[in-house]
């Protein structure tokens, strides 16, 4: 397995990114497409991650690891953290399996394969720091599992606030409407929001 080196990582995300958006642009049915977060947004999280150095990361929407690379690489001067990255297709997972060893990162994450729903709500653990980045109509099912998965100081980041802003309005009023959080919507990307817990 390779060792991570900065500029192989770089280049290397740069590639995915390319051959990755080639691919989703040859799709019919958007849910094909691998969908990354633009790479703007991947590089907030990296520095979210390294600002934050959170002890325990929950990313929600693997796909083939664009995001999960970034995270990783944000997260990669820490001695120790658990980062968890779920995604409900197998196939997807293990792409990113692939990448995140190709740039010698797999050690940073524990990829697994399961609906964010059911992962939700049997979860008893709260993450420092969650990505979700999925199926939108499904955000708010997640809820009350993303409440509890959730304590003071963790931070919440949700992708495509802007760009499909009447999709996940409903969800983000949960966090803007709760006296619980400091939110904000960042116009990275397609639009990031962050939530930010104060209370317990
Ligand atoms: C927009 S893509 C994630 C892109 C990824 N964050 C990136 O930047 O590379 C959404 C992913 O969520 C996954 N997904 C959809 N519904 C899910 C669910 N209920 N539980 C877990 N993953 C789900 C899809 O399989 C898809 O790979």
């Amino acid at each position: 397995m390779p060792t991570f080196n900065p500029s192989h990582f770089l280049s290397y995300c740069q590639s995915l990114y390319k051959a990755d958006s080639t691919y989703d642009s040859k799709q019919v049915d958007r849910l094909n497409r691998h969908r990354h977060v633009e790479p703007d947004s991947a590089e907030f999280l990296a520095n979210i991650a390294t600002i934050t150095k959170p002890n325990t990361v929950l990313e929600i929407g693997t796909s083939t690891g664009f995001s999960t690379l970034w995270l990783a690489y944000g997260l990669r001067h820490q001695a120790q953290y658990d980062f968890i990255s779920l995604d409900i297709d197998k196939s997807r997972s293990e792409a990113a399996h692939q990448h995140l060893q190709n740039t010698g990162l797999s050690d940073s994450v524990r990829l697994i394969v399961q609906d964010a729903f059911i992962f939700l709500n049997s979860n008893e653990d709260v993450f420092d720091l969650v990505f979700l980045d999925a199926e939108r109509q499904f955000y708010i099912d997640y809820i009350r599992g993303l409440h509890n998965a959730l304590d003071v100081g963790s931070v919440l980041i949700v992708d495509n606030v802007i760009s499909h802003r009447d999709e996940v309005s409903e969800f983000l009023a949960e966090f803007t409407n709760d006296s619980r959080y400091i939110c904000h919507t960042l116009d990275v990307g397609a639009g990031l929001f962050m939530a930010v817990r104060q209370e317990h």
